[in-house]
């Protein structure tokens, strides 16, 4: 299975002045969690890190220290996580037909979710890994205002990896230019171009390490898993 990783972000949320993924957490740098994953992940053959070509410094030093036996290789990453996305598919290798994305940010997805996963996307076209919400979501207009309350029994949270057919997907992107369709994750292009795209279950843990009480979180997980498996 082919995976990218867009990890081409700014951080704004964190309030980071440099890539949130080169930050530490639990001794590591958020990246090498994620490639950790990959490596560990034995339905993974080759990885493509979608970023600024001004973070391949620091990226490969990473990748330098760690025990890594997969491809890797260096994509340049977009205005948007659509773009980067975009770019990635582009740089795939050609043999390529399904292809796994997951974000860089992502660190804490374990090596099992990203080979169910792969398992799945033999099987259909589209895919998700996501999890039940588990508060009550309102949708709210511009005023602050609620103006309605979906059943939460078909509310899931979409997290990576997300899984699709590379032909499909390359498709459904350039469809997105065309219309100037601007979505926060790729299988938004599936559903807006009328191809389904099925759910698989997530893990409570795959925290998307987007704030600083992200980091705090990743970090207790990370401990307890530490302590678990000894
Ligand atoms: N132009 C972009 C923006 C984001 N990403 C990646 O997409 C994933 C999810 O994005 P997000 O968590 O929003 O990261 P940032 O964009 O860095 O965060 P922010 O929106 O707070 O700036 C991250 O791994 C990020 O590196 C990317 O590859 N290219
Ligand atoms: C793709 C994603 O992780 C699914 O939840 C999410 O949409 C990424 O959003 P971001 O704003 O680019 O972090």
């Amino acid at each position: 299975m082919y995976l990218l990783i867009p990890a081409a972000g700014v951080g704004k949320r964190m309030g980071s002045n440099r890539n949130k993924l080169f930050l530490e957490v639990h001794s590591k740098s958020i990246i090498a969690w994620t490639l950790l994953a990959a490596e560990a992940a034995s339905s993974i053959r080759w990885i493509g890190i979608i970023s600024q070509p001004s973070d391949w410094p620091d990226f490969k030093n990473i990748i330098a220290d760690l025990p890594l036996t997969k491809p890797v290789e260096f994509i340049i990453g977009g205005a948007t996580r659509q773009e980067s996305v975009y770019n990635g598919l582009q740089a795939l290798p050609p043999e390529a037909e399904q292809v796994l994305i997951h974000d860089g940010a992502r660190c804490l997805a374990t090596p099992n979710l990203l080979n169910a996963c792969a398992a799945a996307i033999r099987h259909c076209s589209g895919l998700i890994a996501a999890i039940p919400v588990k508060d009550t979501i309102k949708v709210v207009d511009d005023s602050g205002i609620i103006q309605s309350t979906p059943d939460r029994k078909y509310l899931w949270a979409a997290q990576t990896p997300q899984g699709f057919n590379v032909q499909l997907l390359k498709q459904c992107h350039a469809e997105g230019i065309r219309q100037g369709w601007e979505v926060t994750d790729d299988a938004a292009l599936f559903e807006k171009c009328g191809i389904e795209v099925r759910i698989v279950e997530g893990e409570e843990t795959n925290l998307k390490v987007t704030t600083p009480q992200d980091l705090a979180i990743a970090e207790f997980i990370l401990s307890h898993r530490e302590r678990v498996r000894g």
